[in-house]
Parts: C-alpha cells; sequence; structure tokens
C-alpha cells in the first residue's frame, strides 16, 4: 500500500480554517464496511492544499479499492458546501482511499509465519454448506480489493483447493529441504493437502495421513520470502468442531473467524457450535456467512428462500456477531468452483461477486476493529 505524501503550499488567508473545517466534515462521514463514522474509527484523514487543489486522503484498515469511487463522489459532496464561497472556493478537489492493512499480534511467531499480516479462519459446522466455496472466493475477493492473500486448504476430509482453482496436479516446490514453496494461482498463494496427497493414496491411509501431512503443510510452508508480507492467510478449516478443529485454531494464531451456515435449522445448530469453539479459544468471530440461502429460478426468475430465511441473522444477533452476507444457491456459483474459476474471478462483474467482495470488506474491517479499538482518528491537516 502507497504512503502517504505530505503537501504544503502558500495557503490562501482564511484557507487553513477553512481546511480544519473541511476535516471536520470528513469526520462524520458513515464507513459502510465498519457501519461507524470516520470520527469513531482509527481512520487517517489528511487534508491538504496545493497550486489551486484541496487534496484529502482517507486511509481506512481493510482493502477496499473497489470502493474510492464511491468515497470520492461522498467525499466531494461533504466538501463542496464548505468549500463554495469560501478562500478556496475555487479550487479543485483530488482525491485519494488508502488502505493500511493492521497486523493481529499473535505473541511468539514461528518462522514460516512471519509477515504472515492476519490469519483468518473459515469454518462451519458441519460438511457441505459451501466451506470451501465461500473461503476462495473471499480470499480472492481480498485480493481483488487490494490485498496480499495467501490461502491455506486444511480440510483434509476433501481439500479441493486445487480443483476450485485449477490447479490440480502440480507439486509445490521444497526449498532448502525444509519449506514448501507455495502454488501461485490466479494472484493467490495456495497451499493444499491436495498437492501432496496422489489419487494413489489408499482411503484407510488418508486419516492419519492426512493429519501428519498437514502438521508438515502449516509448520513448513514458506508463506513470505524475502522479506515479504502478507495481509491475509485464509485458512480453509476442516469441516465440524471437533479436536482437530479445536487443535487448528489453536495452532494458527488466528485474527479472526467466519462462520458459513445454511439456513437449514441443523446447519444453524451446527454453526452456534463453531461459534462457541471459537470464543472458547478466544478467537474473534469476524461474522456469519449465509450461503444458498435464496433461489432465483434460472427459468422464471422468482427468487424463494428455499431451505428458509432470517436464520444467520437470528445467530448473529443471539451470538452477538454480524451477518456478513448472504449468497443465493446459484448455479454460477458451482459451476465456478467446478471449473477452477469462482465467481469472483469468472464474473467480477455480477452481483454474486459483489457480495463476495463485500463480504470481504466487511470481514477485514471487523479484524481493522478489533485490532485498532478505541484508537480514535488522527487527522493532519497543512
Ligand atoms: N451458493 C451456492 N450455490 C450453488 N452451489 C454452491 C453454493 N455454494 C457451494 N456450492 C456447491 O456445493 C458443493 C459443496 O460446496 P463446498 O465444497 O464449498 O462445501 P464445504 O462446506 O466446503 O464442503 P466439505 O464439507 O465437503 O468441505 C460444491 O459443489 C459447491 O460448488
Amino acid at each position: 500500500m502507497s504512503e502517504h505524501e505530505h503537501h504544503h503550499g502558500d495557503l490562501p488567508e482564511g484557507a487553513q480554517a477553512e481546511l480544519e473545517r473541511l476535516a471536520e466534515c470528513l469526520g462524520s462521514l458513515h464507513d459502510p464496511a465498519t457501519g461507524r463514522i470516520l470520527d469513531e474509527l482509527d481512520a487517517d484523514i489528511e487534508v491538504g492544499y496545493e497550486d489551486g487543489t484541496v487534496l484529502v486522503g482517507i486511509s481506512l484498515g481493510y482493502p477496499c479499492v473497489s470502493q474510492e469511487d464511491d468515497w470520492r463522489e461522498r467525499v466531494q459532496e461533504a466538501c463542496m458546501p464548505t468549500l463554495r464561497g469560501g478562500p478556496l472556493g475555487e479550487a479543485h478537489l483530488q482525491f485519494e482511499l488508502f488502505c493500511e492493512i493492521p497486523t493481529t499480534e499473535a505473541g511468539d511467531v514461528p518462522e514460516h509465519l512471519r509477515g504472515v499480516k492476519n490469519i483468518v479462519a473459515v469454518a462451519s459446522g458441519k460438511g457441505g454448506v459451501g466451506k470451501s466455496t465461500t473461503a476462495v472466493n473471499l480470499a480472492l475477493a481480498l485480493a481483488a480489493e487490494g490485498a496480499s492473500v495467501g490461502m491455506l486448504d486444511a480440510d483434509i476430509y476433501g481439500p479441493s483447493l486445487p480443483t476450485m482453482l485449477g490447479t490440480e496436479g502440480i507439486r509445490p516446490e521444497v526449498k532448502e529441504h525444509k519449506f514448501f514453496l507455495p502454488v501461485e494461482a490466479h494472484g493467490l498463494k495456495t497451499m493444499s493437502l491436495g498437492y501432496l496427497l496422489t489419487e494413489d493414496t489408499p482411503a484407510v491411509w488418508r486419516g492419519p495421513m492426512a493429519s501428519g501431512a498437514l502438521n508438515q503443510i502449516l509448520t513448513q510452508t514458506l508463506w513470505c520470502g524475502n522479506g515479504e508480507e502478507l495481509d491475509y492467510l485464509i485458512v480453509d478449516m476442516p469441516p465440524g468442531t471437533g479436536d482437530i478443529q479445536l487443535t487448528l485454531a489453536q495452532k494458527t494464531h488466528l485474527a479472526g473467524a467466519v462462520i458459513v451456515t445454511t439456513p437449514q435449522d441443523l446447519a444453524l445448530l451446527d454453526a452456534i457450535k463453531g461459534v462457541e469453539m471459537f470464543r472458547k479459544v478466544s478467537v474473534p468471530v469476524l461474522g456469519i456467512v449465509e450461503n444458498m440461502s435464496l433461489h432465483t429460478c434460472s427459468q422464471c426468475g422468482h427468487t424463494e428462500p428455499v431451505f428458509g430465511s432470517g436464520g444467520g441473522e437470528k445467530i448473529a444477533a443471539d451470538y452477538d456477531t454480524g451477518l456478513l452476507g448472504q449468497l443465493p444457491l446459484a448455479m454460477s456459483i458451482r459451476e465456478g468452483t467446478d471449473r477452477g474459476l469462482p465467481s469472483v474471478i469468472a464474473d467480477p462483474e455480477s452481483e454474486v461477486a459483489e457480495s463476495y467482495r463485500e463480504i470481504a470488506r466487511r470481514a477485514a474491517a471487523e479484524i481493522w476493529l478489533s485490532t485498532e479499538e478505541g484508537a480514535g482518528p488522527a487527522i493532519e491537516i497543512g
């Protein structure tokens, strides 16, 4: 992410006070991902003046490049009434949005995880609810919003990442006889048990071998070489809330967890177990994603809640967490992951892709809130 520039210029008379008023107006802008105003956030607001141009910069703690035009419009709207008729009334307004991704402090970070700023688990109480599909689209959406992202497929029962990203058959390179190098795909750094287990691995061996192999890829994947950083590492957890999941949650120094559920009652009960599991190990639950919540008939366009409605919202309220978003049961979502092109990259302009990006911004904004609680905004004028 780019560094802030500092702007100085010869200020017309009365301009300093004008810039201060502008900064004040900007502080009351609403941030859609957190639902708070900038004054309540640890957002940096910079207001400057140079050669007939008023320069405004806002820096947020989650990736959101797709939102720059929207912010520009709102900044213009907020500033114009103040500027009009004042000493800077003739000035142009130039706006830039910055994203500065915070780091979740994780105590003693092992060598292979150094440089990974935030590890996020995507979990579900039971299998088949679309956890892996959500995880891969979330990872791609964070990357589309400007973050550097890795994805670890820790689903020992059915590693699906290679299929979802079209990387089947690739074997990770090994560095210094010690580390696996992640496999790059669609801008993500990825690692999966699927790269290590072959089709010939006998089914009876899969369980025990898989947990050994999982331990190996957890401790031996070199996510960041040469001083690079990774903003987010998304971990696709094995489904369920048993010992494996609990150990994994404890071992991976998580910044937070996203729980995926369908609106069916049973899946919801399982989702509650998921929320409780992460609470037990003090991992913040970033929110709930309700998957397959509506079905749009491809024939007539009619939309209906096949598995019931409002469930995700209810757990979110009952368990003091947020509903990050809802995804419809859509053929395009399944087809995308089946052919190695998840919705976010197959059709970035689609409503589904926008839903995933919104979920990504909200989840990342929750991490920002949990790392910066109570810090307050920094305002620079000059
Ligand atoms: N919103 C959706 N609409 C249509 N199909 C979906 C949707 N979400 C997921 N699917 C499909 O449902 C199937 C199961 O999804 P996925 O593998 O993501 O679930 P999972 O919860 O990770 O399962 P597992 O427990 O096997 O790991 C896949 O074929 C996937 O393409």
